[in-house]
């Protein structure tokens, strides 16, 4: 006999021009993992997690249940509540949307699925705010995985933590998220650190419903380490008021019916992030100011898709002549790109069998 559930995680793009770290939305292309659980222990000896893999990152992703980040941060949230292992003869498949690297969220939605499939293989039942600590413990900036998990368009802050708890989330990733012996006979002693509580803290903001996203993928990653490495340590207080008085109208002028590119286009430039990175990402300052609502109507704003290479047009129309004309721009530089026009959609969802084969009849 087994348990079969999927974990559905949505893409997301985060920062939206001015919002660095903070906000974030999540989009109509999905992660999904299909798992299958024996109910019955068998006498056979303990056999770990198979996993199987389609789509994007097919030929780069790590199938050792030990390696792979969504099985790591599963077995992370299991140990850290006294489940030392995998159950055996667990099978896992991942069927993945999101292209690896290219500022869509893809390690955000990676570890959001292993936090959901952490706490249903343990029965875990932790609550929402209990799984964002994790996903923090492992991602540690809040707008993907904040996102990914609620869903819509989402503002997040890190609480300020006392000097046990920052201690505790200090910790480096590779000691969170070690590699772990693969066979049961080795040191499953070892815990690792648990996250501090109430970590992060999210709001949902309004979204109008005819503002979709373009998403312009040039066909190189970019890793989020590397797009970081490039940002300075300090910002002038002029441009700190520029992203502040930015994202505050952001927030709300994209939840208007109709919405005002007057308003929005101004409002999603950038002075904390996207100046830093064009130098990784050629054809970039050209896509952003070259569109416009004035060259494009139906654009509504336009920036860098959390830390590249995709950039985000938000748009109500003319989706195609934005994206073609990007295209142009960015073979000028000499990068190819894919696009295509997403939704905002909601968070993530773990369905069991037979919610799904009721819903399949209904
Ligand atoms: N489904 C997945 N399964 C396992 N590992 C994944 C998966 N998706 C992403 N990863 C890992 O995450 C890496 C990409 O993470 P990175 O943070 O650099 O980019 P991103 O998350 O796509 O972009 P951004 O954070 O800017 O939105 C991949 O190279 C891979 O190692
Ligand atoms: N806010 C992050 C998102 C990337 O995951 C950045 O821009 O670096």
């Amino acid at each position: 006999m087994t348990r079969n559930f999927t974990i559905r995680i949505p893409a997301t793009s985060a920062n939206i021009g001015p919002g660095f770290d903070v906000v974030g939305l999540s989009l109509s292309l999905y992660l999904t993992l299909s798992v299958t659980v024996p109910i019955a222990p068998n006498d056979a000896p303990y056999q770990p997690p198979t996993l199987t893999y389609t789509g994007e990152g097919a030929d780069e992703v790590p199938l050792d249940p030990y390696k792979n980040l969504t099985t790591r941060v599963a077995l992370y949230v299991l140990r850290c509540n006294h489940i030392p292992y995998f159950p055996s003869h667990l099978v896992l498949h991942a069927a993945n949307e999101i292209p690896f690297g290219r500022g869509l969220g893809s390690s955000g939605a990676a570890v959001i699925a292993g936090i959901l499939l952490g706490n249903e293989l343990g029965n875990l039942q932790l609550p929402t705010e209990r799984l964002l600590d994790f996903a923090l413990m492992v991602e540690r900036h809040p707008d993907n995985v904040t996102a990914a998990l609620i869903g819509g368009f989402v503002g997040s802050y890190l609480k300020e933590l006392d000097d046990e708890a920052t201690e505790a989330a200090s910790v480096p990733l590779s000691e969170v998220l070690p590699e772990y012996p693969p066979d049961a006979g080795a040191d499953w002693g070892l815990k690792p650190p648990v996250p501090p509580l109430g970590i992060g803290h999210y709001v949902r903001f309004g979204w109008a419903e005819s503002i979709k996203a373009v998403a312009i993928i040039p066909r190189f990653e970019l890793s989020t380490a590397r797009a970081r490495e490039v940002l300075p340590t300090q910002y002038s207080r002029k441009d700190l008021v520029f992203n502040l008085q930015r994202l505050a109208v952001l927030t709300i002028a994209l939840a208007q019916t109709p919405p005002d590119p007057g308003l929005i286009y101004e409002a999603m430039k950038d002075r904390v992030h996207q100046p830093y990175r064009k130098g990784l990402i050629p054809g970039l300052p050209e896509v952003t100011s070259c569109i416009t609502p004035a060259t494009h109507p139906g654009l509504l704003g336009i920036c860098l898709s959390g830390a590249g290479p995709t950039i985000l047009a938000l748009a109500t129309g003319g989706f195609e002549a934005i994206a073609e004309d990007a295209r142009a721009i960015f073979r000028e530089k000499g990068v190819e790109i894919d696009w295509k026009v997403l939704e905002v959609v909601g968070g993530s969802t773990l369905e069991h069998q037979q919610q799904i084969e009721r819903k399949n009849k209904s």
